[in-house]
């Protein structure tokens, strides 16, 4: 077996990108946990295929480091942006991609004939409970308190083509994010388990954020986890519509149109090598 990938990054949530236009991967899961591994694999956050789509102008499907699916990718959506430009798969600017949490528009700027930025049209972001997944009382889970491991916190949930808890903390640099991160993950009121932002609001314009994946642990940075965390301060009252997220990867620009109710994810999007993958 052999197969060309190619490693891209955005803000250092890494990914082995594969073009399915030419490739084919047999066991995606199976893949997604080989190329992950960081000593005997590539070293990766997961795997992400780049496919035909009969609605889009590409699809994109991704997998956690622990080869369980991931329905949308927000750092992962804006390397397919600049991978199918660069490598010449379009000539477009403006182009469309299939994920499992929608149908999502990308505006690339290119410099230099490359692209340098990619703003992504996420779509409108879920309060609802049983959309997320998550058990609570109430028709939303803004500002509800969760029990966890013994110790009280109050988090708002919310989808963003994929389920994400945000939780405000005092200190998130000296946190345990190892140790309370999948205890989050695999809470039972998270039927499908989640992804958890641990944020801390700097002023009304910024706010910075840990995350711990499902399926991937900690990873530098998350586009979808970066757009729950803005959307949960602004309904929070604790930010205005349009925030810079401060994550350990760098930083991303989120905005949320209230009025077409849409959020849009601005940054970069960077390769890192090609390779090529045998037996
Ligand atoms: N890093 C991603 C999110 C990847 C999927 C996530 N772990 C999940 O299972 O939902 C991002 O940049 O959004």
């Amino acid at each position: 077996m052999q197969m060309k990938f190619t490693k891209m990054q955005g803000l250092g949530n890494d990914y082995v990108y594969v073009n399915c236009l030419k490739e084919k991967v047999e066991s995606p899961s199976e893949m997604a946990r080989r190329v992950s591994d960081r000593h005997f694999g590539v070293g990766s956050d997961g795997l992400i295929l780049i496919c035909p789509s009969e609605c889009a102008d590409f699809e994109m499907k991704m997998y956690n480091a622990d080869g369980s699916r991931g329905e949308m990718c927000g750092n992962g959506i804006r390397c397919v942006g600049k991978y199918v430009y660069d490598y010449g798969l379009t000539d477009q600017t403006e182009i469309s991609v299939e994920t499992l949490g929608g149908i999502k528009h990308l505006s690339l700027t290119v410099e230099e004939g490359k692209v340098a930025l990619v703003k992504v049209d996420m779509g409108s972001p879920i309060f609802v409970p049983e959309q997320i997944p998550v058990k609570v009382e109430g028709d939303h889970a803004v500002n509800v308190p969760i029990s966890v491991d013994g110790d009280e916190y109050r988090m708002t949930c919310v989808s963003m083509g994929n389920p994400h808890a945000v939780v405000y903390l005092d200190d998130i640099q000296n946190m345990e994010i190892e140790k309370i991160g999948p205890k989050f993950e695999h809470h039972p009121c998270f039927p499908n388990r989640v992804n958890t932002e641990f944020a801390r609001v700097l002023d009304r314009e910024t706010v910075e954020m840990r995350v711990w994946e499902r399926g991937s642990g900690e990873t530098l940075a998350c586009g979808t986890g970066a757009c729950a965390v803005a959307v949960a301060s602004m309904v929070n009252g604790l930010t205005e519509d349009c925030v810079t997220v401060q994550l350990l990867g760098g930083n991303l620009k989120i905005e949320w149109d209230r009025e077409k109710n849409v959020v849009y994810m601005t940054g970069p999007a960077t390769v890192v090598f090609d390779g090529e993958l045998y037996e």
